[in-house]
């Protein structure tokens, strides 16, 4: 799955409308938070521009200004400053981490629809990457990116009506300051970075599964003496991540720099305007102070927006990554209202079947009758882990047939076709837990005795006991704690539980001693009864419990 080109496929608007539409329910909250923002920042402005209109009226001894109302007037517009940012603040992060929090959904039941067959060989760290910092980073827009901009095109608004209130005239040079400030100087930037931030993201994902990698490869690290290398791509590739990191803050850095710069430009700007105005007599003293302090405490909304330039890049880079696993269309779509069947044997018909280009089965056809056990055997890479698969409808057929009973695997309902079948593959996966909880995870509402059952019936329940803590023993974080018998053992004992009528199992017995697989092959036969088995093997041993062998050659059954 190439997610990392999603970025490239959608343009910038199509990802900020799309991650716009992903706000929907919270309108209220925003409208809310954008409203306190403005009127946050109208009191913060008014502080500086009533203290001048204040002093200047009291100076003329104006009736109706007291100090006390003055001050009283100031002590308000503070007050409501204060409660008013608070409140736009809470709105904007309750907005954020609540939405957050759903994108995580939608992005974990994305790539539940997505497993395994979009997910087999995609980049794992890239992954991690996108399912942590991507969506980490959604905040920026959620938060600081959305209000803002609304704030500053209403604040901006409102004041340059305040301004033609006053004297057209005095909104000249606001209105040609709030446009570089808040727009041209975003938007160069923006245009600027360049693809800084799309590139700081992927090679963030990069990095992430360089150092996966290792923590998975240790063992092999160490043992081929590759640490030096590996320690020397990481070095590299960190130092190339942060060269472009840097070069970003650079950005940052000469942005500021020149919004302050420019801030200071249009304000004196703005005083040399009135004094031209005033000598032409078309303001007064009054007018010209209040205009010249008006525009200078004005420019907190538009400098908000002056450093999304940089941000909005990673942010809009993180949320393409995002929306593109949420709108990555699965090989295979579950079936939610597909037929449901007992289990009464499985056929394969014809079936065609290849992983993108290169063609695995070809016209394979078999049979498997409801409690026998059936071997599958054949060369390496001749397909007998795809034939499963295929049963398990993990991959949809190319041509041909795969049915349960009667029923075509691809028009029963997702949920009965797992119930029907337990796959056992190559290599068990366990999870950072107790092995009781490895084990429940399929049945949770399993027996002691139930789970007791199944480990005896896996050879596994002697070795558990002899742990210190027994069935609540903590796996290790990457599962090598155990040996690859154990794992082999805790996965068939998973399967067992499970009581799938039809199991499928796949090199069951690669990783045993004689006297564990001889164990596992009694219990497979005990259970014969009420259960169908596909066993593939390399061993003689093993595959002398099967009723039927299929010989597999080259994607053909022979
Ligand atoms: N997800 C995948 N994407 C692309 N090719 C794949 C994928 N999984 C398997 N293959 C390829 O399909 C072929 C058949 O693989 P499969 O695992 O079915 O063989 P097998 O007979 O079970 O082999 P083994 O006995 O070594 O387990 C192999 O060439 C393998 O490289």
């Amino acid at each position: 799955m190439r997610h990392d080109s999603a970025p490239a496929r959608q343009s910038s608007a199509r990802t900020i409308a799309k991650m716009l539409g992903l706000v929907d329910s919270m309108v209220g909250v925003m409208l809310m938070a954008i409203a306190t923002g403005v009127l946050g920042f109208l009191c913060a402005i008014s502080i500086p521009v009533f203290a001048v209109h204040g002093l200047l009226a009291l100076s003329e001894g104006a009736d109706d200004y007291t100090v006390t109302g003055v001050v009283v007037g100031l002590v308000f517009f503070a007050l409501a400053r204060a409660v008013l940012h608070y409140v736009e603040q809470l709105c904007n992060h309750y907005i954020a981490f609540k939405l957050l929090a759903n994108i995580r959904d939608k992005v974990f039941a994305a790539l539940r629809r997505l497993a395994p067959a979009k997910l087999a060989g995609a980049d794992r760290g890239s992954l991690v990457s996108m399912i942590t910092a991507d969506v980490e980073l959604l905040e920026v827009f959620y938060a600081h990116t959305i209000s803002p901009v609304a704030i500053a095109v209403l604040t901006s608004g409102v004041m340059l009506g305040f301004f033609c209130w006053m004297d057209p005239a005095l909104a000249v040079v606001p209105a040609v300051a709030y446009l570089v400030v808040g727009a041209v100087v975003p938007i160069w930037v923006y245009r600027s970075a360049g693809d800084a931030g799309l590139r700081i993201r992927t090679m963030s994902g990069a990095l992430s599964s360089l150092v996966l990698g290792g923590l998975r490869g240790l063992r092999e690290v160490r043992q081929y003496h590759a640490g030096e290398a590996h320690i020397r791509r990481m070095r590299e590739a960190s130092d190339e991540l942060l060269g472009h990191q840097r070069g970003l803050r650079e950005r940052t850095g000469v942005a500021i720099a020149a919004t302050s710069a420019l801030i200071l430009v249009f304000s004196v700007a703005q005083l040399a305007w009135c004094v031209a105005l005033l000598g032409a007599g078309s303001i007064d003293v009054g007018q010209m102070t209040v205009a010249t302090v008006a525009l200078f405490s004005s420019f907190g909304p538009v400098v908000a927006l002056a450093n999304l330039g940089t941000t909005l890049q990673g942010t809009i880079a993180s949320g393409a990554r995002v929306i593109g696993i949420l709108e990555e269309e699965p090989l295979v779509h579950e079936n939610v209202d597909g037929v449901e069947a007992p289990f009464t044997g499985a056929t394969v018909r014809d079936v065609d079947f290849s992983y993108g280009e290169e063609q695995i089965l070809r016209q394979v056809s078999a049979d498997i009758p409801q409690g026998a056990i059936v071997g599958v055997s054949g060369r390496s890479g001749s397909g007998k882990s795809t034939l499963c698969r295929l049963l398990m409808r993990f991959w949809d057929v190319d041509a041909g047939r795969i049915a349960l009973g009667e029923a075509d695997v691809r028009d029963m309902r997702t949920s009965c076709l797992r119930r029907l079948e337990a796959f056992v593959e190559q290599d068990t996966h366990l999870f950072h837990d107790s092995i009781r909880d490895n084990l429940l995870m399929v049945r949770p509402d399993a027996t002691p005795a139930q789970l007791e059952a199944a480990c005896r019936a896996a050879s596994v329940h002697d070795f558990i006991m002899s742990l210190p803590q027994g069935y609540d023993t903590m796996v290790g974080e990457l599962g090598d704690t155990l040996s690859g018998g154990e794992r082999q053992r805790l996965g068939l004992a998973r399967a067992f539980l499970h009581d799938a009528p039809l199991l499928l199992l796949d090199e069951p017995t690669s990783n045993l001693d004689s006297l564990n697989e001889a164990t596992i092959l009694k219990s497979l036969v005990e259970q014969r009864a009420g259960r169908t088995v596909v066993l593939i093997s390399h061993r003689q041993s093993t595959m002398a419990v099967a009723d039927r062998v299929i010989g597999m050659d080259n994607g053909r059954v022979s």
